[in-house]
């Protein structure tokens, strides 16, 4: 049992299919690790497991030492922060409002936000440079806009543990960067971070580590020179592509060249 994230054999089935397949994962306290793998591979079923939304069929999920299976709700949500795609309970809200919910677990029954918690909800709009949009309605953002909404209402959470669904999603260029670049502060400071990424080029520039998902399994996990390789990209994504060195930083920079002919992938 480690600092950081710990799953062992965690297995999960839905309508009777089996999408989370006897999955090991380590994640190393304060580590930046993204978690690969094609459409339906199960990332987001897994993130859902380890913030408590849905519960596993079997294994343990650790964090910290701690069972996270027995944590009280409201303890999981001050440690576990999970950033998706769409904020669902919110559409009336405005950004700062939809912001603050992250410190709900934080809060007293009944209590309102403190000056600390006003403090951390301007911080993390500053952090992601939404205080031009903090007034307005979240509904009416953009897709970019949202998902950097929803990346600041998980940093106001201020959780040891921050699971991210395809955060880049949606984002220009610039933001995608500015993104993973938070994210990799956030994990040098100690948060243990663990993000669903589908740009690989990504992953491989910013990720102390990747882990990587096909049918439900993990099929490799590791450092992302040893796991990126061009026969691994092949496999699982059905895709050629050549994997070179960055000139600038050393880490892999991957040169797709087409959709691999005889992949039995199926054709989207
Ligand atoms: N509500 C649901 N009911 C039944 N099956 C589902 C449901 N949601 C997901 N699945 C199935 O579970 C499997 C894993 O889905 P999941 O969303 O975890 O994959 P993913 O790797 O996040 O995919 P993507 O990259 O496309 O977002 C898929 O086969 C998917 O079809």
């Amino acid at each position: 049992m480690t600092d950081g994230l710990d799953l062992s054999r965690v297995r999960f089935s839905r309508a009777g299919r089996l999408v989370v397949d006897d999955v090991d994962i380590t994640a190393p306290e304060g580590s930046l690790g993204a978690l690969l793998g094609p459409n339906g591979a199960g990332k987001s079923t897994l993130l859902h497991l380890i913030a408590g939304i849905e519960r596993a069929d079997a294994g343990a999920l650790a964090f910290a030492g701690r069972d996270l299976a027995a944590l009280r709700r409201r303890d999981r949500a001050r440690r576990v922060a999970l950033a998706e795609q769409e904020t669902h309970d919110s559409p009336e809200l405005r950004v700062d409002e939809v912001v603050a919910l992250g410190r709900t677990p934080h809060l007293g029954p009944w209590a309102g936000l403190g000056d600390r918690d006003r403090h951390v909800v301007a911080e993390a709009i500053a952090a992601l440079g939404l205080e031009p949009l903090a007034a307005r309605e979240y509904a009416a953002l953009s897709g970019g806009e949202r998902q950097r909404v929803n990346l600041a209402r998980a940093l106001a959470q201020e959780p040891e543990l921050l699971l991210l669904d395809e955060p880049t999603n949606h984002l220009d260029v610039r933001a995608q960067l500015t993104s993973l670049e938070l994210l990799r502060s956030l994990a040098s400071a100690g948060c243990t971070v663990l993000a669903a990424l589908h740009d690989l080029g990504l992953a491989a520039a910013y990720a102390d580590h990747v882990i990587v998902l096909d049918g439900g399994r993990v099929v490799a996990a590791g450092a992302p020179a040893a796991v990126l390789q061009a026969g691994l990209i092949r496999d699982v994504w059905g895709v050629e592509a050549e994997v070179l060195e960055h000139p600038a930083t050393g880490r892999p920079l991957i040169a797709y060249s087409g959709v691999a002919t005889g992949s039995n992938r199926a054709p989207v």
